[in-house]
Order: C-alpha cells, then sequence, then structure tokens
C-alpha cells in the first residue's frame, strides 16, 4: 500500500472522516486535497476528532517540563523532532509518510535559502524572515540547552519546526485560551494538514470534538479530481513566501499588496518623520493591485506638501481631494525607481549560484510585482 492509502485506511480507523475529498500528489505542490465529486457549499468535506490533535496538552510531559519558558511552538517542534528521529508508534509512521521532506522544506523556505539569495527577497518577506530568524533561534536556543530532551541537531530541529510553522492550525482549548498568547494557539492534525492555500479556500472551524472544514460559496467543485484548498488566512504573497514558501500563480492572490516603504521612508525630514510617527502613519506603506493604501496616500501628501500644509493634512484640517494631481506625481516617482530597480534584483536572482527550484521562486515573485508596480504606473499615468 501506498503512503497515500495506508493514511485513509488510519483516518478511517481513527474515526477521521473526508467527505467527497482525497488526498492525491500534486506536482510543484507536495500533497494536496482533490474532490472525489462535485462539491456543493455549505458541505462538510472534512472532520477530525480532537483525540487525533497533537497539541501542547498531549505532548509528553517531560518534553514540556524540559522546556519550562518555551514557546507552544518550540515544544511541539521538539516534541515532532524526537518523534522523527525515533517513531514512538504505527501512527505516527503513518502520518509522517506524507511530511515533506527535509530537501523538499529547505528548498522550499526562504529560512533555508543561502544568505545570497535570502538578501534578495522583497523587503516585505526579508523583515518576515529577520523576525522568523529570532523566533527560532530563541527556541532553538531553549531547546539545545534543555535537560533530559535527548539528542537533537539544529537541522533536524529546524526541519521540525518548520513542519510545525507551515502546518498548524489555530486552535485553543477553554485553559490554552485564558492562559497563552496568541501565537500559542496552534494545533498539528494529521490529513487536515494536506490542505493547500488559496485565499478562496474552504473555511476550517473547530468545537470541544475536532475540527471541520467545510466548503464555502467560493470552494465548491464542478466534479471529480478538482483541488480543494482551505485558506491559511489574508495573507500576501510575501507573507506565504517567508512563512509557507510557495506563493500563488498570477492575479490568483486578491490579498496580495508589496511594500513601498523603503522608497517613501527616507523621503521624509526627521520632523516630517516624528509628526508621522506620533499619528500612527509611519511606515507599512502598501500596494495592492487596485490602489495605494490610505497610509501611503497620508505619507505621500507629507513629503510633497510645504510645512504648513503638510501639518494640516496630519491633523485632518485639508481637504481630502486637494492632493490627489499631488500623491500621483509623487507616487508615479517612487514607482518608477522601483520599476527600474524590479528589472536590476531579477537580474541579480538570475547571477545567484542556487538550485533552478529556490531562483525559480523568488524570480516569479519579483515577477509579479514587477507587474503590479507597472499597472499601478500605467493606472496614474492614463
Ligand atoms: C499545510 S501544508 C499543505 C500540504 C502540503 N502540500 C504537503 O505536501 O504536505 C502547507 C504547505 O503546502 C504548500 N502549499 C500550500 N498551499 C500551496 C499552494 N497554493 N501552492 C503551492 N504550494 C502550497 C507549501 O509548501 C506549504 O508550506
Amino acid at each position: 500500500m501506498d503512503s497515500i492509502a495506508q493514511l485513509l485506511s488510519w483516518a478511517e480507523s481513527k474515526g477521521i472522516i473526508l467527505n467527497g475529498i482525497t488526498p492525491k500528489v500534486l506536482p510543484g505542490r507536495g500533497i494536496g486535497i482533490v474532490s472525489t465529486r462535485r462539491i456543493e457549499p455549505n458541505e462538510t468535506i472534512l472532520t477530525v476528532p480532537t483525540h487525533l490533535l497533537r497539541t501542547l496538552d498531549n505532548t509528553p510531559k517531560s518534553i514540556v517540563a524540559a522546556l519550562p519558558d518555551a514557546t507552544v511552538h518550540a515544544i511541539l517542534a521538539a516534541s515532532l523532532a524526537l518523534d522523527l528521529a525515533h517513531p514512538p508508534n504505527q501512527d505516527f509512521t503513518i502520518w509522517k509518510a506524507v511530511f515533506p521532506t527535509q530537501a523538499d522544506i529547505a528548498t522550499s523556505m526562504p529560512i533555508c535559502w543561502p544568505p545570497p539569495l535570502q538578501d534578495l527577497l522583497p523587503s516585505a518577506a526579508r523583515a518576515l524572515l529577520a523576525k522568523q530568524r529570532v523566533k527560532f533561534d530563541r527556541d532553538w536556543a531553549q531547546v539545545s540547552a534543555a535537560d533530559h530532551l535527548g539528542p537533537l541537531c539544529r537541522e533536524d530541529y529546524l526541519y521540525a519546526w518548520l513542519l510545525v510553522n507551515t502546518r498548524t492550525f489555530y486552535h485553543t482549548t477553554p485553559r490554552t485560551k485564558k492562559d497563552l498568547p496568541r501565537d500559542d494557539h496552534m494545533a498539528l492534525q494529521p490529513v487536515a494538514d494536506l490542505f493547500n492555500h488559496s485565499p478562496a479556500g474552504c473555511t476550517v472551524s473547530f468545537t470541544p470534538a475536532g475540527f471541520t472544514i467545510t466548503a464555502t460559496h467560493t470552494s465548491t467543485t464542478t466534479g471529480p479530481d478538482q483541488e480543494v484548498f482551505i485558506r491559511y488566512g489574508p495573507h500576501s504573497d510575501d507573507f506565504l513566501l517567508a512563512e509557507y514558501g510557495f506563493t500563488l500563480p498570477r492575479g490568483l492572490n486578491t490579498f496580495d499588496e508589496v511594500c513601498l516603504d523603503e522608497y517613501l521612508c527616507p523621503r521624509f525630514t526627521p520632523a516630517q518623520r516624528d509628526a508621522l510617527e506620533s499619528r500612527g502613519f509611519w511606515g507599512g506603506y502598501m500596494l495592492d493591485a487596485e490602489t495605494a493604501c490610505y497610509r501611503t496616500q497620508v505619507a505621500l501628501k507629507v513629503s510633497g506638501l510645504p510645512p504648513d500644509d503638510w501639518a494640516d493634512v496630519l491633523e485632518g484640517l485639508r481637504d481630502e481631494d486637494e492632493d490627489i494631481e499631488l500623491v500621483d506625481r509623487q507616487l508615479l516617482k517612487i514607482l518608477r525607481r522601483y520599476a527600474a530597480d524590479i528589472e536590476q534584483v531579477k537580474v541579480r536572482v538570475n547571477d545567484v549560484s542556487v538550485g533552478d527550484v529556490m531562483r525559480n521562486t523568488l524570480r516569479e515573485r519579483w515577477q509579479h510585482i514587477g507587474e503590479m508596480v507597472d499597472n499601478a504606473i500605467a493606472r496614474i499615468s492614463r
């Protein structure tokens, strides 16, 4: 029996209910879930009972005790890494057989990429990666210093840590909801962890009995063998790349946006920066497929108007429509510089000596950013 067939027969024996769906190997996307028939809106297509979740509550006490100040992410990863090294039972062996390999994870996740390629990530992805690295380093420092945990090397721990990063679901119990910070509300679960992401995907919910995945109007299928997705969240492609190691094909990510901070922030005088910061308008200047966000428009007015006038913008004393042309002129300047830089970055990405998969992922991200910027330039210049 192959690993998917084994998982299915195990799932059935444990009370997991797959309704109109089955896992399948999908080229370029690992394993995903496809329909076995037409799926209608509001159908519950998967049920996973709570006793099959891996949570803080059912992590072996010895591991939790060895990591007293660690995050749930750190603890689940330690427990997973130890089990991967020495599978404790047949249930785990069946589940682990459908995980992406260590090599798959190392290729897809930017935290594992060589630094010259990481340096060429878009600024938003680079910022997320920097935070992720801080979290991982803190977790690894605790795990590697813990007594009585068993031998673990950094590479194996990173693999388990990234499996947790990419495969956990938001989950709480009355106790964890009360006692733990939001970032610690996580659980691993078999089968559900095989759903790939789409912004229009099915919804995920849980009760004390377990998790259910329900089709929405946008995640139905018209027949068998169509991929069925869940929605991980309202994420941009930079977020998906840094946190999950993939980006969506052109035009599919309705939540995609690009960050303009690198181009806008250096334009402000210290007085403007202070004023923007004190009113909560510093940084986070985003462009999506439709428009530049409100923060960007405020910032562009501040950078382009004389002092008395920009102060009025921040006080809310200036007519919103008065500076539309100025905003467009300023934005156009920034976007043209960005577009020229993107062409250069694409050349540099081509020149880094890495495997094709990593390079293509990053090249495609820059291609999509370039298209978003070019479309905005065309829209404004019309
Ligand atoms: C929860 S797992 C989903 C199952 C996964 N494909 C597997 O083989 O185990 C999340 C991972 O799946 C991949 N993934 C999810 N959605 C994707 C998509 N729309 N396109 C490509 N890869 C995707 C990414 O590697 C991500 O880190």
